[in-house]
C-alpha cells in the first residue's frame, strides 16, 4: 500500500503549522521526516496516521494493506509505550487482543515476532529488566504483530545512547533487508536520515513545508559509517537546515 499526501495544509488557532505538504511514501520505503524544532513532523505524523485531520488536503491510501494486516498504520514511539506490569509476550498480546484471534493464532504471531526481532529468549521478562535499546525492540515487534502496512515512528531512537542507536539502526536495516517494510520516520538525527532514508523529507521551520527531498539510492546495507557519500549528504542537509534551524531555536527562547 502506498500513501499520497495531497496539499495538507494545518493550523493550531492562529498557528499555521503545515504548508501545502505533497508526499508520496511508496510500499517499501523508509521516508524520513526532519526538520528544525516545532515544524510539525509530529504533527504530520499523526495526519499520517489518522489521528488528526489536517485543515486541508488529505492523505490518501492507495492499494491495499496485506492481507493479513490487523492495523495498516501502526506507530511506534519514542518513549517505547510498554505497560510496565505486563512481560514482553504480554505487551505484544496487548495489541492482539481486540482481534478476532484464537490462542494458537495470538501464540503463532508472538513467537514470529520474537524470533524475527531476535527477543525469543526475552518473552517472559518485564520491562524494567531490559535496557533502552531491548525495550524499544520489543515496541519494534509489537508493532510488527499486527501486520502494518506502514510503520510511522515518531523519533523512535532519540531516548538511547548513541551505541544503543547504532545497534537499532542496524536491527532496522537487517530487517528492512529481509522484509521490505514501509516507515515515516521522523527525527532530528541527520546521520540516522541518511542510514535508514530512501527519502529524506526537508521541511522548512513553521509553517512547515517542503524545502526540499532527498532521494538516497545507495542501498542500506551498503551504509555502512564514514561513507563520504552519506556524509557529503548529510552535509547538505545541514546546509538546508542550518539558518532555520538557528531561527526557530530563537523564536523557542522568545517564547519562554
Ligand atoms: N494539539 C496541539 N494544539 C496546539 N498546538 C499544537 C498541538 N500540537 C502541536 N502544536 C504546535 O504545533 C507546532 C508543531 O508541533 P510538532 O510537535 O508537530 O513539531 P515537531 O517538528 O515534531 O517538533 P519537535 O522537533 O520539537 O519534536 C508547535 O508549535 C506545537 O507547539
Amino acid at each position: 500500500m502506498d500513501l499520497n499526501l495531497r496539499n495538507i495544509t494545518h493550523r493550531y488557532d492562529e498557528v499555521e503549522v503545515l504548508r501545502d505538504i505533497n508526499l508520496d511514501i511508496k510500499q517499501g520505503q523508509i521516508v524520513c521526516i526532519i526538520g528544525p524544532s516545532g515544524c510539525g513532523k509530529s504533527t504530520l505524523l499523526r495526519m499520517i496516521g489518522g489521528l488528526e485531520r489536517p485543515a486541508s488536503g488529505e492523505v490518501l491510501q492507495l492499494g491495499d494493506p496485506p492481507a493479513d494486516c490487523l492495523n495498516p498504520l501502526t506507530y511506534i514511539f519514542q518513549d517505547f509505550a510498554l505497560l510496565p506490569w505486563r512481560t514482553v509476550e504480554g505487551n505484544i498480546s496487548l495489541v492482539l487482543e481486540n482481534h478476532p484471534l484464537d490462542a494458537a493464532a495470538r501464540e503463532e504471531i508472538i513467537a514470529d515476532v520474537l524470533a524475527r526481532t531476535k527477543l525469543s529468549d526475552f518473552r517472559k521478562a518485564y520491562p524494567r529488566q531490559l535496557s533502552g535499546g531491548m525495550k524499544q525492540r520489543v515496541a519494534i515487534a509489537r508493532a510488527l504483530s499486527v501486520r502494518p502496512a506502514v510503520l510511522l515512528m515518531d523519533e523512535p531512537l532519540s531516548a538511547l545512547d548513541s551505541q544503543t542507536r547504532e545497534l537499532l539502526m542496524d536491527d532496522l536495516v537487517d530487517l528492512w533487508e529481509k522484509e521490505n517494510y514501509t516507515a515515516a520516520y521522523v527525527t532530528h538525527n541527520l546521520a540516522e536520515a541518511v542510514r535508514l532514508g530512501h527519502k529524506i523529507v526537508v521541511l522548512s521551520r513553521r509553517p512547515g513545508e517542503i524545502r526540499d527531498i532527498v532521494e538516497i539510492a545507495m542501498p542500506l546495507s551498503d551504509r555502512t559509517s564514514e561513507n563520504l557519500e552519506l556524509e557529503a549528504i548529510q552535509k547538505r542537509l545541514w546546509n538546508l537546515m542550518r539558518d532555520e534551524a538557528r531561527a526557530a531555536d530563537m523564536e523557542l527562547v522568545d517564547e519562554r
